[in-house]
This record gives structure tokens, C-alpha cells and sequence, in this order.
């Protein structure tokens, strides 16, 4: 299959991003790496264990729905879960499981109880703590893997999107939640945005993942971007505490897919923590 990447750049470390021209070109890549993924882990693990996020996420995710994958990929294996979820109900227009249920899971056969929704029947510490032993469940029996390095799950795959804040899940810029070392899901009562109550995977977690891929376009989006990716955006402007900075997966992969407006700020020329290769 002929790559429709406008640009392609792999950094020393096992970071990778793409950028693309337009969002129907990472759509189509989008599926591809997805499916790739999926193929690998069904082979290797017999399960397919997917985190999805909030956020125009879903909308992306459209090609798997159509053909070829439709058709190709062994459904059966797959198994979703959330990496964060806003506390209103299921049907509520926030709710991220509602997007992805509209967006993606009605249109692809899945099966219904490899679905791991968060509870949104639950004060928000109650949610957590439910959505944390349900996953350990899954761990013990290996539908889910375990880190190597540490005893937190692997996901086969983590889907982020980022905000202009650099928030990833709802892991906030400089929240007490980011510094969190034991807990698998935690939750927030003050989200900068709305809604205030928040369920989310935690960075280990979230760094423990086999694979993590973090989707983000718009010009609104590229300081962030900067932020998060270039060795020279330390200092003030750049507090450590950027959540999707964070995000460095111990022994797994990140791959940022962006379009070219998400990617505007980013000095591929000077910037060291890449090397470039063009591929059109
Ligand atoms: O609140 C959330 O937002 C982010 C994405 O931010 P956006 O500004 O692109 O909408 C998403 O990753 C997260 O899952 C969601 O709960």
C-alpha cells in the first residue's frame, strides 16, 4: 500500500511522528497503523486490548469501519476500554463512551462484552476504583498485558488526543494527578474544562502501553505540539509537567499522528530531537 504521508520523521528515541496534508490521508494511515497493530497482537497475545479517548478521536477512526478492515480484522479479539471519561451519563453529549459508540463501535461487530465502558452510575472515586479492578481482573487473566518493568497493565494499544493545553486523557497541565506512581485509574473534581469530574488512566499506565498513538490537527493545537516533541522547548514555556511531554512509554512505542496545521510549529531543520525523512 502506497503511503500518502507528506512527511515522515523518526527521532533517536522510539518516538515517531507523521504529518500529513490533509485529514482524509491520516484517516487512511490512521486505519492502516491500527490494523497493523491489531494483527501483531491478536497473533502474539490472541487478544486485542484498545484504550480509546475523547475528543474529535473518533473521528478519524471512520476507515476502520469501511472495507477492507471492516472485513479483515478479527473483531473477536478486540476488547475496548477508555483511557478517561467525563462524569455525565452515557447518553449525555460529553460523554466520551456516547462519541465513540455513535462514531465507531455501532458500525463495526465487536462483541458487546468486550466493551469496558466507566461506570457513569458512580460518584466519580467509586467509578475509578471499579474501573481499576475490572482491568486488574483482565490483567491476571492476561487479556490485557503486563509490563515487564513494572506491574501495570500493557495495553496493546493507547489512542490519545491532545489538547491545546497539552492535556492528554484528563491528565491536566500541572495537576496533582500527574504525579500519581500506584494507581492505575484515578479520578479529578476540577478539570480547567468542563466537566469539572473526570475518570482517567494514570501516566504510568499509560507509559506502560505497548503502543501509544497521540492524534492531534488544527493551528490550535501546534504550540501545544512544540511543547510536548522538541528537545528545545525546555524552559519556562515548556514546564515539565505538560502532560503529553509525559507521555514516554517505557518499553513500548509513541507514534504522533498530525496534520500539517498541528505540525506548524515544529522546526523539523533544527530541531535535534528528530531526524527527517521525506517521503511523498
Ligand atoms: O476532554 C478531553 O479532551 C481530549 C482532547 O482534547 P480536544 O481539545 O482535542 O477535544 C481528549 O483526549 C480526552 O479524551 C477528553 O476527555
Amino acid at each position: 500500500m502506497e503511503r500518502e504521508i507528506s512527511a515522515l520523521y523518526e527521532p533517536k528515541r522510539n518516538n515517531e511522528i507523521r504529518i500529513f496534508e490533509s485529514s482524509d490521508e491520516m484517516s487512511t494511515d490512521l486505519a492502516e497503523y491500527i490494523s497493523q497493530v491489531s494483527e501483531i497482537s491478536v497473533k502474539e497475545r490472541g487478544y486485542f486490548a484498545i484504550a480509546l479517548s475523547g475528543g474529535p478521536l473518533v473521528s478519524f477512526l471512520g476507515k476502520l469501519c469501511e472495507a477492507p478492515y471492516n472485513k479483515t480484522l478479527d473483531w473477536s479479539k478486540w476488547y475496548i476500554f477508555w483511557s478517561d471519561e467525563r462524569a455525565v451519563a452515557k447518553n449525555h453529549a460529553e460523554s466520551n463512551y456516547r462519541i465513540t459508540k455513535e462514531g465507531f463501535l455501532s458500525k463495526v461487530p465487536i462483541l458487546n462484552g468486550h466493551v469496558y465502558s466507566i461506570n457513569d452510575n458512580a460518584t466519580v472515586e467509586d467509578a475509578a476504583t471499579d474501573y481499576e479492578f475490572v482491568i486488574r481482573q483482565l490483567v491476571k487473566v492476561r487479556t490485557i498485558g503486563v509490563s515487564e518493568s513494572n506491574d501495570c497493565p500493557k495495553f496493546d494499544l493507547i489512542l490519545l488526543s491532545m489538547g491545546s493545553d497539552g492535556h492528554v486523557a484528563s491528565l491536566f497541565p500541572n495537576h496533582p494527578s500527574l504525579e500519581l506512581k500506584d494507581d492505575w485509574i484515578t479520578y479529578i473534581t476540577d478539570s480547567p474544562q468542563p466537566p469539572p469530574e473526570r475518570i482517567t488512566f494514570t501516566l504510568p499506565v499509560i507509559n506502560s502501553a505497548s503502543n501509544i498513538a497521540i492524534v492531534t490537527t488544527g493551528d490550535d493545537k501546534s504550540e501545544a505540539v512544540h511543547l510536548a516533541i522538541s528537545d528545545n522547548a525546555d524552559g519556562p514555556e515548556a514546564p515539565s509537567s505538560l502532560p503529553a511531554r509525559m507521555v514516554q512509554p517505557t518499553d513500548g512505542k509513541l507514534v504522533w499522528f498530525l496534520d500539517k496545521s498541528a505540525a506548524s510549529s515544529l522546526d523539523a531543520e533544527n530541531d535535534d530531537a528528530f531526524e527527517q525523512h521525506r517521503e511523498y
